[in-house]
């Protein structure tokens, strides 16, 4: 009843089943706000800080949730996963389209966490430290149905540590939601070769100083992603001042 609730106060439906043509369904409006405000700070990253992992638009993270509801609505998830900091906005948005609790590795054991933990290694891509991330032995079991849902998929390190913790918790993976991929780096192959399957908003296949290139019809082999049809996205005046300066 509470996520009935939830739903009406935020203007989202109950999706329980895949709704036809799903699989193509696109977030145009997130490509745009990578377009618009994204700041391309190397070749392998990208700064969406302004509405997605830092400040928070929470409309568009509630359409991000919605969209993951559209995709894995069909399948009998029963518990949302995410690694903090900034999976949790999305996972939470998708726990309320699925009416199902979320739950978030911690990447550091606080005092209050007492109980038996799962845990895996993890190396953050941007901030270049290691985690040993654990979720309480309380919150994911045997008989969990788990969709994993995170805001970036770059090295795959993140996702991976969250599918060896599914695992070692003897619950069953049904999918992985990612928000922004860059298929140029590795995560996907990694995720492919154990067997995951992996669903992303935003999948960019190239990126360099003043442009994006978006994959718009995915096709991903092997962690390298084909490009069928790439559209190249001219980063705003303002991303390209940013650079120069
Ligand atoms: O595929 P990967 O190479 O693992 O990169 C993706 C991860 O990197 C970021 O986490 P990070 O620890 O950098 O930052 P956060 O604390 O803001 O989530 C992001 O939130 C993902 O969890
Ligand atoms: O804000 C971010 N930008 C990135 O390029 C990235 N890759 C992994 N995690 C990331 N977070």
């Amino acid at each position: 009843m509470l996520y009935a609730k939830c739903r009406e106060i935020y203007g989202l439906f109950q999706v329980s089943e895949k709704e036809e043509g799903a699989e193509e369904a696109e977030m145009k409006v997130l490509e745009e706000r990578i377009r618009q405000e994204g700041q391309i700070l190397s070749d392998t990253v990208l700064k969406v800080d302004s509405f997605l992992n830092h400040q928070v638009d929470t409309g568009l993270a509630l359409e991000i949730g919605k969209e993951f509801g559209r995709i894995f609505g069909g399948r009998p998830i029963t518990k949302v996963l995410t690694i903090e900091a900034s999976g949790i906005q999305f996972a939470m948005a998708a726990s309320i389209a699925l009416s199902v609790p979320f739950v978030y590795a911690k990447k550091k054991k606080a005092v209050t966490l007492s109980e038996q933990v799962y845990s895996a290694p993890v190396h953050s891509f941007t901030r270049q430290e290691s985690y040993q991330v654990c979720i309480s032995q309380k919150y994911l079991g045997p008989g969990d149905k788990v969709l994993i849902v995170d805001d970036f998929l770059a090295t795959g390190a993140a996702l991976v540590g969250l599918v060896d913790i599914v695992r070692e918790a003897g619950a069953e993976l049904l999918g992985v939601g990612c928000v922004i991929e860059k298929c140029f780096q590795e995560g996907r192959g990694l995720l492919e070769e154990m067997g995951v399957e992996v669903h992303s908003l935003a999948r960019i296949s190239a990126m360099a100083p003043g442009e994006v290139h978006f994959i718009e019809n995915e096709e991903i082999t092997g962690g390298l992603s084909k490009t069928k049809d790439a559209r190249e996205m001219t980063a705003p005046a303002a991303v390209q001042e940013a650079q120069q300066a």
